[in-house]
């Protein structure tokens, strides 16, 4: 069963608190305040007690977003996504895999979790993926995954900005697609390599965006999320 969209413009944004300590986490969330209502939680913070401090955030009424990247045997990764539904989370990521998808989505049972399928890493390239050992372009590797999924039934894909519009065709209309890789105009890319705007990746189809770095590292990490939340707004008024 697909559980329904997050269609609050607020959610659009979801903030990636890869930060080293739950202090760290406590103190950005706190300066965010009432503004940000979703938070992913990925390794850094994940294995630094942060799977406790997402039950806090669940508890307080905020949406959590576990970035894992399953990916294993089936046996392992049904019960690994099993535990992430009993923690509360909303949506929890999986590597765009065959088996491994159709192992979440059987892990989560009849949960409101909502299993999204990475497709190709934002910080690949061409050079990257052929580096990997994948002789199809980047295009193609996406492409062929989102197919995969949606004959699978997940409920979305994470992809980069500039792969949302041909997502959004081959996922169609059903599926949620979030988007990191995601830079105001004038961001340091870091080791990002496809990105977009806030403005273009809504424009583009995503339903939600993950910000990190332009956020929880900027000095002013509540101003940034408002300029962010802007672009957005000005995008889906421009949709
Ligand atoms: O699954 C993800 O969230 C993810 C997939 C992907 O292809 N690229 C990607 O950057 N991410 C995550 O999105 C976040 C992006 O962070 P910033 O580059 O700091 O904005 C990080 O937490 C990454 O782990």
């Amino acid at each position: 069963m697909t559980s329904a969209p997050l269609t609050d413009p607020k959610d659009r944004l979801i903030v990636a608190l890869d930060l080293s300590s739950v202090g760290a986490a406590e103190s950005i969330v706190a300066r965010l305040g009432d503004s940000v209502t979703f938070y992913k939680i990925g390794y850094e913070l994940g294995f630094a007690g942060g799977l406790g401090f997402a039950r806090e955030l669940i508890a307080d009424g905020k949406k959590v977003f576990i970035d894992f990247k399953l990916h294993d045997i089936g046996n392992t990764v049904a019960r690994g996504v099993a535990s992430l539904a009993a923690l509360g989370a909303s949506f929890a990521t999986v590597h765009a895999y065959p088996q491994t998808m159709r192992a979440a989505m059987e892990g989560k049972g009849a949960s409101p979790l909502r299993i999204l399928a990475v497709t190709v890493l934002t910080s690949y390239d061409a050079a990257d993926l052929a580096e990997a050992g994948y002789s199809a372009s980047v295009e193609e590797t996406v492409a062929r995954r989102v197919v995969q999924a949606r004959e699978i039934g997940i409920d979305g894909i994470v992809c980069a900005p500039t792969d949302a519009t041909r997502v959004r065709t081959l996922l169609g209309p059903k599926g949620a697609i979030v988007t990191p890789g995601v830079r105001p105009d004038g961001a340091a890319s870091g080791d990002q390599k496809r990105v977009a705007t806030p403005y273009a990746a809504i424009r583009a189809g995503a339903d939600h965006l993950v910000v990190g770095r332009p956020i929880v590292a900027s000095p002013d990490p509540a101003a940034a999320a408002r300029a962010v939340q802007a672009e957005i707004a000005a995008a889906l008024a421009a949709s």
